[in-house]
């Protein structure tokens, strides 16, 4: 599907073909039933939030199963999970055969633990943001969010866990793509991971070259499950955890490489420039500073516009242009600026500068 595809049009989620979208009634309803978009769009998320959190994809993933089975696997009422696995069907992440019920491949790809990554966590998370969404009208009329989704976890500590865990599948996706591109060379080398939140990244850099010794920096509710998971590796004598405000804390010196990974777009422009700022006068002369985040120029239309809400209602923040960011960078003492775009363009840009 071409995300871009149905900006103009009505039709603006969902099927890949424009059989799948007459089948399920997205496109040619949408048009003569006003209501449509909204409300398909509403059960089209609501039924794979409920399939995250009655395990209907994991049940699946070994092999179909009868509805009563499937019932039996998750614990569900039997004529219930029957409404949600024929819905499924229509929206195509669900195949029936017979009176059996499969997951599509591309539902076994990215919502079950036999996939390549495993974003079950990203179901759970829309659960939790989805009564944010509600204060989404008050947040365009003041302009700002009725509270900052940082307040809500220090209130509900499950939404920052559920937050890192979401974060942390994310990681393993783009966690390739930033080994690639980090220049390593030999010796000790020291990271500093900015907002590194669950710590995979940390640990992933780790794993590549034995000289990395690492300092993470995040807010308490980032940090609920990070030293056990660092523990667990046996890492806690390489990776040090620093709980605090990246505002004002301190982070320590002498960097090789910083992650910047997802956080810009959480700060204010001011904030931006002085993490850049004080990053010139912490890291190494040569030391590479890596960014991801989602600049206008290269993330396709509608998801960005998409993520400007979701920032709106949430942190009050927006997604700052790769031109924007190559001024505050270059303004800070940053040179050889370098912008790579992932496949697909929605997983984000990453943007390597030297000190
Ligand atoms: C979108 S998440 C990205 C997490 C991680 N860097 C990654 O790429 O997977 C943003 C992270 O920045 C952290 N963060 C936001 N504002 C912060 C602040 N003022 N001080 C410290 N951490 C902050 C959040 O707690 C969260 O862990």
């Amino acid at each position: 599907m071409e995300l871009n595809e149905g900006l103009s049009g009505s039709v603006i989620y969902g099927p890949d073909s424009d059989d799948e979208r007459h089948r399920t009634g997205t496109s040619s309803l949408a048009d003569s039933m006003p209501m449509m978009d909204a409300y398909i769009s509403m059960m089209r998320a609501s039924a794979l939030i409920a399939a995250g959190r009655t395990g209907l994809f994991e049940a699946l993933a070994n092999g179909p199963l009868t509805i009563e089975r499937l019932a039996e696997a998750v614990g569900a009422d039997e004529a219930g999970l029957a409404r949600l696995a024929d819905f499924l069907v229509l929206t195509g992440h669900v195949d029936r055969q017979d009176d059996r019920f499969a997951n599509a491949p591309r539902t076994m790809r990215w919502f079950t633990s036999w996939g390549s990554v495993d974003y079950r966590s990203g179901l759970v998370w829309t659960g939790d943001a989805w009564p944010i969404m509600d204060d989404l009208g008050e947040a365009v009329r003041n302009g700002l969010p009725s509270q900052l989704l940082w307040d809500r976890m220090e209130e509900r500590p499950e939404l920052g866990r559920n937050f890192a865990r979401y974060m942390a599948t994310f990681a393993r996706h783009l966690a390739p793509d930033l080994l690639e591109l980090a220049p390593l060379s030999d010796g000790p080398l020291r990271l500093l991971d900015l907002g590194g939140s669950h710590g995979l990244h940390a640990m992933a850099f780790c794993d590549r070259h034995p000289g990395v010794r690492a300092v993470i920096v995040d807010l308490e509710s980032a940090l609920h499950e990070t030293a056990k998971r660092i523990g667990h590796r046996s890492l806690a004598d390489r990776i040090e955890l620093r709980q605090g405000d990246i505002r004002s804390c301190d982070w320590g010196q002498d960097y090789d490489i910083v992650l910047y990974l997802s956080v810009a777009h959480n700060m204010s422009r001011e904030d931006n420039r002085a993490v850049f700022a004080h990053l010139a006068k912490t890291m190494r002369p040569g030391g590479s500073l890596i960014i991801h985040d989602y600049p206008v120029e290269t993330t396709p239309a509608l998801f960005l516009a998409a993520f400007r809400l979701t920032l709106l209602v949430e942190t009050g923040t927006d997604t700052l242009g790769y031109g924007e960011l190559a001024g505050m960078l270059s303004d800070a003492g940053f040179s050889q600026l370098s912008s790579h775009t992932l496949v697909p363009a929605d997983k984000g840009t990453l943007i390597l500068a030297r000190k």
